[in-house]
C-alpha cells in the first residue's frame, strides 16, 4: 500500500466488479441506441476506460475539460468548458461519466449546456457518490458506491495532481496535506 495512504475505503476487487456490475446493466438498457459516453476529464478517465471494456455494445466517447472561475465555482456553480466535445451531439443518447459527484454543481451545469444541443437522452453515470454535501439537485441514473463526507484519492482522483494512479479509493493521512 502507498505509504501516504490511512485507510483503502474501496479495493481494487470491489471496484473492478461494481464496474463489470453497471457495464452490463448500461448494456442492457442502451440496447439498439446510439450511446455517446462523455467522460469529464481528469478524474474519470480511470473509470471511463474500465467501464467502456464492460459494456458490451457499439458506442462513442468523447471528452470534455471544465473549470472554475476563479475560487468561485463551488459555491456559484459557474462553470468554465477548457476542452469542449469534438462533434455535435444531436440525436444522440449521452452517457456522462464521472468519477465523483460532490456538490454537485459542476453536473448540474454540464447537463443543462448539453441538453441544449439536442441530444436525444443525458445521463448520468458516476462511481463515487458523496450525497452530504449535495446543493444541487442532481438525477443520477448509475451509482457505483456512496463515499462519507471525507476526502478521498485513487481510481482517477488526485489530491494536488497526485494519487490518480492508485487501483482502490482511499483516505489519507492528515500529514500528507501539510508536507
Ligand atoms: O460535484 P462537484 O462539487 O461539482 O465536484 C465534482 C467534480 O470535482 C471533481 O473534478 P475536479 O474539479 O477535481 O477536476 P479533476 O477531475 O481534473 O481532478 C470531479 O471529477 C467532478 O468533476
Ligand atoms: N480528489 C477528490 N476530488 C473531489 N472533488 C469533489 N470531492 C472530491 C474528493 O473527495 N476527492
Amino acid at each position: 500500500m502507498n505509504n501516504d495512504i490511512k485507510k483503502i475505503l474501496i479495493d481494487e476487487d470491489s471496484l473492478q466488479a461494481k464496474v463489470k456490475e453497471l457495464g452490463a446493466k448500461i448494456a442492457e438498457d442502451y440496447k439498439g441506441k446510439d450511446l455517446l459516453l462523455i467522460c469529464v476529464l481528469k478524474g474519470a478517465v480511470v473509470f471511463v476506460s474500465d467501464l467502456m471494456k464492460r459494456i458490451d455494445l457499439p458506442l462513442e466517447i468523447d471528452f470534455m475539460a471544465v473549470s472554475s472561475y476563479g475560487c468561485d465555482t463551488k459555491s456559484s456553480g459557474v462553470v468554465r468548458i477548457l476542452k469542449d466535445l469534438d462533434k455535435g451531439i444531436e440525436g444522440k443518447h449521452i452517457l456522462i461519466v464521472e468519477d465523483i459527484i460532490d456538490s454537485g454543481l459542476t453536473l448540474s451545469y454540464l447537463i443543462e449546456n448539453l441538453k441544449a444541443r439536442g441530444p436525444e437522452s443525458v445521463e448520468i453515470c458516476t462511481i463515487l457518490d458523496k450525497p452530504d454535501r449535495r446543493t444541487a439537485n442532481i438525477n443520477i441514473k448509475y451509482t457505483g458506491f456512496q463515499v462519507p463526507d471525507e476526502f478521498v484519492v485513487g481510481y482517477g482522483l488526485d489530491y494536488a495532481e497526485k494519487y490518480r494512479n492508485l487501483p482502490y479509493v482511499a483516505v489519507l493521512k492528515e500529514e500528507v496535506y501539510s508536507e
